[in-house]
């Protein structure tokens, strides 16, 4: 989508647009609010600057909409495949898939949630020695960690769909 045609667009279509970027409703609208944007870089630098003000249970919430690194997304809607598309590199391994799968058990248990990483760009191995890295983390450093993982992925999602 252009941004002119994001500008002009009424509220609840311009929200869903921006709905596969992350699943909190607050960031969305805050984003849709502050239309008209004058460039792209300003649509992008005031979507990142209110994603800096997510807490937990923002990011607990945008949780549900990814699956599991290393497991396949699945459904039909366009959040399911771009998770498809973001964790290709994961690949048919069976034995990667294994460790991130024991790992994944690993890091739930320890933080009671999902482990979330930005997968764009990075391979299964990269993202095993990832989880096994920040299973050490405190649960502070953590949140902070995939806050910022969550922030990286909302921002791929959104320079591709308004561009
Ligand atoms: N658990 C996850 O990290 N999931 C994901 N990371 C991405 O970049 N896309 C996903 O679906």
């Amino acid at each position: 989508m252009k941004l002119s045609q994001f500008n002009q667009l009424p509220a609840e279509q311009a929200q869903a647009a921006l709905a596969h970027c992350v699943a909190i409703k607050r960031w969305q609208q805050a984003v849709v609010a502050a239309r008209p944007y004058a460039s792209l870089a300003m649509l992008y630098q005031q979507a990142r600057l209110l994603a800096e003000g997510w807490k937990r249970q923002d990011f607990v919430q945008a949780l549900a909409a990814h699956p599991r690194i290393g497991e396949r997304a699945s459904g039909e809607g366009k959040e399911a495949a771009l998770s498809r598309q973001e964790q290709a590199a994961v690949g048919a391994d069976a034995e990667l898939q294994q460790a991130l799968r024991l790992a994944n058990d690993d890091y739930e248990q320890r933080f009671g949630h999902l482990f979330l990483i930005r997968a764009k760009g990075r391979s299964g191995q990269e993202m095993l020695a990832e989880l096994r890295r920040r299973l050490a983390n405190t649960p502070a450093q953590e949140l902070e960690e995939a806050l910022a993982q969550l922030r990286e992925i909302t921002l791929l999602r959104l320079e591709e769909s308004i561009a």
